[in-house]
C-alpha cells in the first residue's frame, strides 16, 4: 500500500484556490519534488498531505500509524531566547542523549550540541531541523524548501544527506524545491504545480520539456520560463482541465 494516497484534494485559502483536483500518491522510499511558481499551492499541497491544513474536497488516506519528519521552510527564532541545539532536539518531547546525538551525527552536526540556536548558520540550523526530523525514524520525511538562502555548494550538499538517509532510514521524501537542477539527481519524480498538477515525471522527463530548458537556464529568464511553461502548453493534451491563470496573474512573482 501507498504511504500516502491523496485523490482529487482541493484546498482554498479564503477566495484563493490553491490546490485544484490534485492526485498524488508517495511510495515507501522514493524522493518526490514538487517544484513550480511562487504561490502555486506547493507548500499548501505538502502540508494539506501531511494532515497540517484541511482539505476542501478529495480524500487522503495515508498507512495507519504513519510516521511524519517535518522540516519547516523556515524557523524564526528569538535571537535572545537562551536554546541550545540539545535542548532544541527535546521540543516537545523529551528525547534521550544516545538518541539526540546519533541524530546530530548522522546529520553532520553532532560537534554543535551545545551551541545556542539563535547563533547557528542557516546551513547548521537546517541540519539541526532535518535531526530533530529524524528523531522518530520517519517513514515519510517532509521538507518545504530546506535550502533557502544557502549558497549553491551547501545546497547540494544537503540534497546529498537527504538522498544518504533515504538510503539509510529506508524513509520516503516528499519536498518542495525551486533549485531542480540541484536536487535532480537525488529525485525519483518531480511534480509540476501551478495550482493543479501541470506535468509529471521522471527528471528526465521534465528536463526534456523545452520549458525546462529555458527554465533553468540563466536567473529570472529561467524562472520565467516555469511560468511561460505552465501557462502556454496545452493542457488538455496533458491531462489538465484548470485554468492556472485562475492562481496566478501575469503580475504574479516567480522566483
Ligand atoms: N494561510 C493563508 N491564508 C490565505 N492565503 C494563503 C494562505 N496560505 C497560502 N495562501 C495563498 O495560497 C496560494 C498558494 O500558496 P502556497 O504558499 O501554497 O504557494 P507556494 O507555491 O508554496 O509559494 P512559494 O513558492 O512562494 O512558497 C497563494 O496565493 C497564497 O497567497
Amino acid at each position: 500500500m501507498s504511504l500516502i494516497q491523496a485523490t482529487h484534494i482541493d484546498v482554498r485559502h479564503g477566495a484563493t484556490h490553491a490546490v485544484q483536483g490534485v492526485n498524488v500518491t508517495l511510495e515507501a522510499g522514493e524522493i518526490v519534488t514538487i517544484v513550480g511558481p511562487n504561490g502555486s499551492g506547493k507548500s499548501t499541497l505538502l502540508r494539506a498531505l501531511i494532515g497540517a491544513v484541511p482539505v476542501d474536497g478529495g480524500t487522503i488516506k495515508a498507512a495507519e500509524g504513519l510516521r511524519v519528519g517535518y522540516v519547516p521552510q523556515k524557523l524564526h527564532i528569538d535571537p535572545t531566547l537562551p536554546l541550545t541545539v540539545r535542548r532544541f532536539l527535546n521540543l516537545p518531547k523529551r528525547v534521550p542523549t544516545a538518541k539526540a546525538r546519533e541524530a546530530l551525527a548522522r546529520t553532520g552536526v553532532d560537534h554543535l550540541e551545545k551551541r545556542q540556536l539563535a547563533g547557528l548558520s542557516g546551513g547548521q540550523l537546517q541540519r539541526v531541523l532535518l535531526a530533530r526530523a529524524i528523531l522518530n525514524r520517519p517513514q515519510v520525511l517532509v521538507l518545504d524548501e530546506p535550502t533557502q538562502g544557502l549558497d549553491q555548494p551547501a545546497s547540494a550538499a544537503f540534497y546529498r544527506l537527504i538522498e544518504a538517509l533515504r538510503d539509510e532510514l529506508g524513509c520516503a521524501v516528499l519536498m518542495v524545491s525551486h533549485e531542480l537542477h540541484v536536487v535532480m539527481s537525488a529525485t525519483d519524480r518531480v511534480i509540476c504545480m501551478n495550482g493543479h498538477i501541470c506535468c509529471e515525471g521522471t527528471p528526465e522527463v521534465v528536463t526534456a520539456a523545452p520549458a525546462y530548458r529555458e527554465l533553468f537556464g540563466t536567473g529570472t529568464g529561467g524562472a520565467l520560463a516555469l511560468y511561460r511553461h505552465e501557462h502556454n502548453h496545452d493542457h488538455h493534451e496533458h491531462g489538465c482541465d484548470h485554468d492556472p491563470a485562475s492562481v496566478l496573474s501575469a503580475e504574479d512573482p516567480v522566483s
